[in-house]
């Protein structure tokens, strides 16, 4: 499943219709479909159909068509100017015997919920006059509103906010980032019988999705020992950062490593789980490091001033590896990204920042760009870039293409201390029991979100996410996990 933008999804809907599919096909499922969600949130409110002039405002007419059909209350409002599908779904709805009415004559009317049909993909910039005030009406109406494909106005100000969004074909940016995903309320995606053929487009983001992700889950063998399974060795600790490892250990023990070693300083008080073998060091070497016989290997959570020399002390172990916090500095990715060694880099957008020499907000505003420049300034790094949600990317050695993903679990009460040291532990043990570095990355960032999901409430903390992710991994291998977006995906 692909991540569109609204240019994308405009080539999806030429492409389809270059495969010989009649676009008003689609126009009438993308109206009677949005009908249906609406009906199941809103039934017997009086139902307000607000439609502009494009292939959005065609989608209103259509659904109203539909709903004065199933003999439920409608009232349409239209701007002019309908051309090619929409005004054929004009021509239709005329036909069914529904009056239009001019859009300027809308007003709140009591007990009624809005179907906002007035711009969706083909919006060129902010809204202004008429519209703009009409959209803040909306608003302020205080009625529910049911966006079709977006609320009209993104990714601008000022739009809609939208109580329910019925995305068409796909989901665009906007139903994934913040803060454009908040104007939409709950989103449900729909298909609309779009070819897959026309959606296909490998340029695009993947969305990772819980039948993608199952299938990417490690199977433990009915034989299996701690010593096959996977061995994880955890690098960190400085200071006042002593749980930084600890968390780390406790998420790679829970998402299934068979034993986990904490390497830490020795003159510092980690207290690694009780299962973990304990590895106090009183220097960074590999030498020293080659005692714990890991398969894979997690660096920098808390390694403060000691994080460079860890993580190039780690490099001489030749594991998979994750470089986390503190091993995040150009010296060390340079080196990683010339070994050849699958790694992946796990900054949050204040490292990112750093690495970048961009200011944190522009990372948090841009964050796909980021990720992709990261990916592309050290290729063979698949990077971790950290979020809501959290973008990953990755140039494969010796090609120019970047492949990006996009994650679609978490919510913003993981914004917690720790909670990406469970995130470093959780990929450090995927790593181990043999994925490669782009599966473990994906499959890593899906479990931390859905182990963080099943609690949604204020106050979450990190080695709660822990606890939590042999639930995630068995809802994941059990196919009870559902995306964000279902149930409208048929
Ligand atoms: N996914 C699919 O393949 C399908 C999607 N459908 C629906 O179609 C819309 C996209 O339709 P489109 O006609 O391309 O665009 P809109 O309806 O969103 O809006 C276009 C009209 O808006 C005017 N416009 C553009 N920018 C502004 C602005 N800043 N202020 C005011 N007006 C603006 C524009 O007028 P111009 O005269 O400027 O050209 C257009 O009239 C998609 O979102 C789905 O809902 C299909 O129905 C099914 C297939
Ligand atoms: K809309």
């Amino acid at each position: 499943m692909r991540l569109f933008t609204a240019q994308a999804m405009r080539e999806a809907d030429r492409k389809a219709i270059d495969l010989g599919y009649p676009s008003l096909l689609l126009m009438d499922a993308a109206g009677r479909r949005t009908a249906k969600r609406l009906l199941e949130r809103f039934a017997g409110r009086k139902i307000v159909v607000l439609c502009g002039k494009g292939n959005n405002g065609g989608d209103g007419l259509v659904a109203a068509r539909w709903l004065a059909h199933w003999g439920h209350e409608v009232a349409v409002y239209a701007a002019e100017g309908q051309e090619g599908d929409a005004a054929m779904a004009q021509q239709a709805l005329r036909a069914h015997g529904l009056e239009i009415n001019p859009l300027s004559a809308w007003k709140p009317q009591p007990h009624s919920v809005v179907l906002d049909a007035l711009f969706g993909t083909g919006l060129r910039g902010p809204l202004e006059g008429f519209y703009a005030e009409l959209v803040e009406n909306i608003n302020q109406s205080g009625l529910p509103v049911v966006a079709v494909d977006m609320p009209s106005g993104l990714p601008y100000q000022p739009h809609i906010r939208a109580n329910l969004t019925v995305a068409l074909a796909g989901l665009k940016n906007e139903h994934l980032f913040y803060p454009h995903r908040t104007a939409c309320g709950r989103i449900l995606l729909d298909s609309i019988g779009m070819p897959p053929r026309a959606l296909d487009n490998p340029h695009l983001p993947e969305l990772l999705s819980s039948a993608n992700m199952r299938a990417l889950l490690p199977i433990r063998p009915g034989n299996a020992h701690k010593g096959s399974v996977g061995r994880v060795l955890v690098v960190g600790g400085y200071r006042s950062y002593t749980g930084a490892p600890s968390l780390a250990a406790l998420g790679a023990y829970r998402t299934g490593a068979g034993l986990v070693t904490v390497a830490y300083p020795a003159d510092c008080d980690v207290v690694p789980p009780l299962e973990a073998v304990r590895l106090p060091l009183f220097e960074w070497n590999t030498a020293n490091l080659q005692m714990a016989r890991a398969d894979a290997v997690a660096v920098g959570m808390g390694a403060g001033e000691g994080g460079v020399e860890a993580a190039l002390a780690a490099l001489g172990l030749a594991r998979p590896t994750v470089l986390d916090a503190d091993a995040l500095h150009e010296r060390v990715l340079r080196a990683y990204a010339q070994s050849g060694l699958p790694s992946i880099i796990t900054p949050h957008p204040g490292e990112a920042s750093r690495l970048l020499g961009l200011s944190a907000e522009q990372i948090a505003r841009f964050p796909l760009e980021a990720a992709q420049t990261l990916a592309q300034r050290y290729p063979g790094l698949v990077v971790v870039l950290k979020g809501g949600p959290t973008v990953l990317a990755w140039t494969p050695p010796g090609t120019s293409e970047t492949r990006m993903a996009v994650n679609s679990t978490g919510n913003p009460q993981m914004a917690t201390g720790g909670m990406g040291d469970v995130l470093a532990g959780v990929i450090g043990a995927l790593l181990a029991a043999g994925l490669s570095a782009w599966d473990a990355a994906r499959l890593g960032v899906y479990l931390h979100g859905l182990a963080g999901d099943q609690s949604q409430k204020p106050g979450l903390l990190a080695h709660e996410v822990a606890e939590t992710l042999p639930e995630a991994v068995e809802q994941l291998r059990s196919g009870s996990a559902r995306d964000f977006w279902e149930p409208g995906y048929d």
